[in-house]
């Protein structure tokens, strides 16, 4: 039976071992009166119920926490202790005063028998017929009824009690007797003759008494029934309301079940997620043992190449222990060393102590001696004092000494120059140019002296062949020879010639007006000699001359000398003379030449301007270039029809000598030379104007310095013949020193122009020097 019930109330199905199935199970928790079954397991259910009310209720949460706790309390809660309790049960129901026990008994003896109702027994306890039916119903439900029955009849006289124990039990308790009674059915007489009355009919009076006395104890019997029947409704009432406590547990259980498939559901999600990080863990793991395999392959490698290392590290090892060894020996042997130089030292120490000793008596006599020092530096400053008045003494004896000096080369630089002659002719001839050199006539034939006979003599010699017919046709060769101060061979450079002519400058600086020319045909080289080219090597002798007069008037302010300068830059073209400085394009004023009583010439309305440096000369040519050219634009191209000259004025004040001097120096680009045939003037009347002034004021010049020459500074000197002598009249008067270039083209084509320049110049040269003065000097 207990095994019955367990199996009763063990769940149906083990698919959710975990989860209490709370509809599988619910079953065995309903009231017997719902499901039919026997009272008692209703009973012992109803009781297991109430009594696992209390520990039941933590399943509950236990289910919700777990998986698995629902299903195992499931079985510890419902089944294996449904078991237990209706095995109490049993015994409860036996301490129980009802009947039904008995009845069960008997109904379970009676196979198939459905066990008696609330109804029928109510039916029972009010006719004893319905009773009697019952014990009928019983008698014939199986093949032993008639003995029973029989015995039923045959037992009238023995107590209930008795009986009661006999059909229950050995041991049950008494109360069951009215159980085992009703099954045996005690009947009223009337029921029972009718039924049975072919046997009993016969009863005697006395039984009809008794049966009297039955049916009290009868209704006793029925009223105990009563009161039982009273205790089984408020049983039932009680499973009722543990039914309802039942119902409301099992909708919480399947709450909780709901959750738990949700937490499941999440757990398997949540499972999903962590299958795939697994799978991504287990990727990450593999590259990871790769990229281990990759480095401990490295390892490997650094392994054995550590391992070489420290083959070689042992082996340097051994070396440096081979080292150490000998160390060990040397630092024995400077052990050694050491002892004997600390006996030395030991030596020396007291060498020290010596000298110590010697040193104070060192200092005692120093102190003796710096008194000594303190009165011989008061005799030395003494002596200073007095050596240095004798040095200011010697000093301006020298300086005067020097100024004397300085008198007497100036005297004996101007005794040279005077010596050399105060007009001097340097012929130049220029290189051929590039595009010269294809020229048909080729280069003329043009000799030079000896330069080393040049330099002893101080003349140099200039040879030309030239070949001409003669009016009988035959063609003779002519040689001529000119003679000249110097002769410049192409090979010249700026820097040799400049050499030669750097002495005027510094006769500027002295006092003298000096005066230098460049004379020659068109295109012979005067602009390049006078002016030069941009580069330093090829700078003309204006740029030079006056660089120079600059360096030297500021070595002469050691003597005492101040020099001021100004300059001017004027032109001469068709005898009118124009002014390269001027404020104007081009200068219109009309410019006269005025000479005072002192020999002073001025040209009225030109500008002079200061000049203090290089640069300032260097724009003052510029500015003078600009404006030659922008009448050579205006009025034809007469750069080389027209005379340039450059003045530069030096004034200078000696306070320390009482002595000052004014020089001037005159820098003259002579227009060309050419003969009016060669000139190709032509019929162009302008071009005709220009080569008549031209020639008119060379030709003039060439007669002033031819009077000169001829000794006439007392008589008549034809100045006024053209406005270029007159403007050069202070520098030709005699009283200046003349320089004339003779610049000429080494081409054969030129050669007639040569010669005549080359002709103008030997008459210049063979003028008497006459002896230049120097302008206001004291000296
Ligand atoms: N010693 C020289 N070395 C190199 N080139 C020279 C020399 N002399 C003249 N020249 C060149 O020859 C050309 C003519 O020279 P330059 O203009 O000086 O002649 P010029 O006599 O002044 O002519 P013009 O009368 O037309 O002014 C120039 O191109 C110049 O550079």
């Amino acid at each position: 039976m207990a095994e019955e019930q367990e199996n009763m109330m063990q769940p149906p199905t083990s698919r959710l071992p975990r989860l209490a199935t709370p509809t599988k199970s619910a079953p065995s928790l309903r009231p017997p009166s719902v499901v039919g079954r026997p009272a008692p397991l209703g009973l012992a259910m109803t009781v297991a119920g109430e009594k696992r009310k209390t520990p039941s209720s933590p399943v509950i949460p236990t289910a919700k926490r777990t998986a698995s706790g629902p299903s195992a309390l499931g079985k510890s809660t419902l089944t294996k202790p449904t078991a237990s309790t209706a095995r109490k049960a049993s015994g409860s129901a036996a301490a129980a005063p009802t009947g039904r026990r008995p009845a069960t008994r008997s109904s379970t003896g009676s196979t198939g028998s459905t066990p008696p109702s609330n109804a029928a027994m109510r039916a029972s306890s009010r006719s004893g017929s319905a009773l009697a039916t019952s014990g009928r119903r019983t008698a014939s439900g199986s093949s032993s009824a008639s003995s029973t029955a029989t015995t039923t009849r045959t037992r009238p006289a023995v107590a209930p009690p008795t009986r009661g124990v006999t059909a229950s039990r050995a041991g049950r308790p008494a109360r069951k007797l009215p159980i085992s009674t009703t099954a045996a059915g005690p009947s009223r007489p009337k029921p029972v003759a009718g039924k049975s009355g072919i046997g009993t009919g016969m009863a005697s009076a006395a039984q009809f008494k008794s049966h009297d006395g039955r049916l009290e104890n009868v209704e006793k019997m029925v009223d105990g029934f009563k009161e039982l029947l009273e205790q089984e409704k408020s049983k039932i009432n009680s499973l009722q309301t543990s039914h309802t406590d039942l119902q409301t547990i099992l909708l919480n259980a399947q709450n909780t079940e709901r959750e738990a498939r949700k937490d499941l559901s999440s757990a398997s999600e949540e499972l999903f997620v962590m299958r795939a990080a697994h799978a991504r863990e287990v990727d990450d793991l593999e590259r990871q043992i790769q990229r281990k395999d990759r480095e401990k392959r490295g390892l490997e490698e650094e392994l054995g190449d550590s391992r070489d290392e420290l083959g070689r590290e042992r082996e340097v090892v051994r070396e440096l222990k081979q080292t150490l060894a000998q160390q060990s020996t040397q630092h024995m042997t400077l052990s050694a060393q050491l002892t004997a130089s600390q006996a030395q030292l030991s030596a020396l120490q007291t060498e020290v102590e010596r000298a110590t000793l010697a040193v104070s008596a060192m200092k005692a006599e120093l102190e003796v001696g710096k008194e000594k020092a303190c009165e011989a530096e008061k005799r030395a400053d003494q002596s200073v004092v007095e050596v240095r008045e004798e040095c200011d003494r010697k000093v301006a004896a020298v300086e005067e000494e020097l100024r004397a000096a300085e008198s007497i080369r100036r005297k004996l630089h101007n005794q040279v120059q005077e010596l050399k002659g105060n007009i001097r002719v340097f012929a130049r001839v220029r290189p051929a140019l590039a595009h010269e050199l294809n020229n048909p006539e080729g280069l003329a034939d043009i000799a030079y002296g000896d330069e080393r006979l040049a330099e002893e003599t101080g003349q140099s010699h200039l040879t030309v062949k030239s070949r001409s017919e003669s009016a009988m046709g035959k063609e003779r060769e002519q040689v001529q020879q000119f003679q000249f101060d110097r002769v410049f061979q192409p090979k010249h450079g700026q820097k040799a010639v400049f050499e030669e002519i750097s002495m005027l400058s510094q006769s500027v600086l002295d006092g003298y007006n000096v005066c230098i020319f460049a004379y020659g045909q068109t295109g012979s080289g005067k602009s390049w000699t006078m002016e030069g080219g941009d580069l330093s090597d090829d700078l003309g002798m204006i740029p030079r001359a006056i660089d120079m007069i600059f360096t030297v008037s500021r070595q002469l302010k050691d003597r005492g000398w101040n020099y001021t300068m100004e300059g001017t830059f004027l032109e001469v073209y068709n005898e009118v003379i124009n002014d390269l400085l001027g404020s104007g394009q081009f200068d219109t004023k009309k410019h006269e030449i005025k000479i005072d009583n002192d020999n002073k010439m001025t040209v009225t309305d030109t500008v002079s301007l200061p000049l203090s440096n290089t640069e300032q000369v260097s724009m003052l040519l510029e500015r003078a270039r600009s404006r030659r050219a922008v009448a050579a634009t205006l009025m034809n191209a007469r750069s080389s029809r027209s005379h340039s000259v450059f003045s530069l004025k030096v004034k200078g004040v000696n306070p320390l000598t009482d002595e000052q001097c004014e020089g001037i120096l005159n820098l003259v680009d002579l227009a060309g030379s050419e003969r009016l045939d060669s000139s190709g003037a032509g019929s162009n009347k302008d071009r005709l104007k220009e080569t008549i002034n031209i020639n008119k004021s060379l030709s003039a010049l060439a007669d002033v310095i031819g009077a000169l020459g001829q000794g006439q500074q007392g008589g008549h000197v034809p100045y006024r013949n053209s406005t270029l002598t007159r403007l050069l009249q202070t520098s030709l008067s005699g009283q200046s020193k003349t320089l004339m270039f003779c610049n000429l083209s080494p081409l054969a084509a030129h050669l007639g122009e040569t010669v005549c320049s080359l002709r103008f110049a030997t008459k210049v040269n063979t003028t008497p020097a006459g002896t230049a003065k120097r302008n206001n000097g004291k000296s």
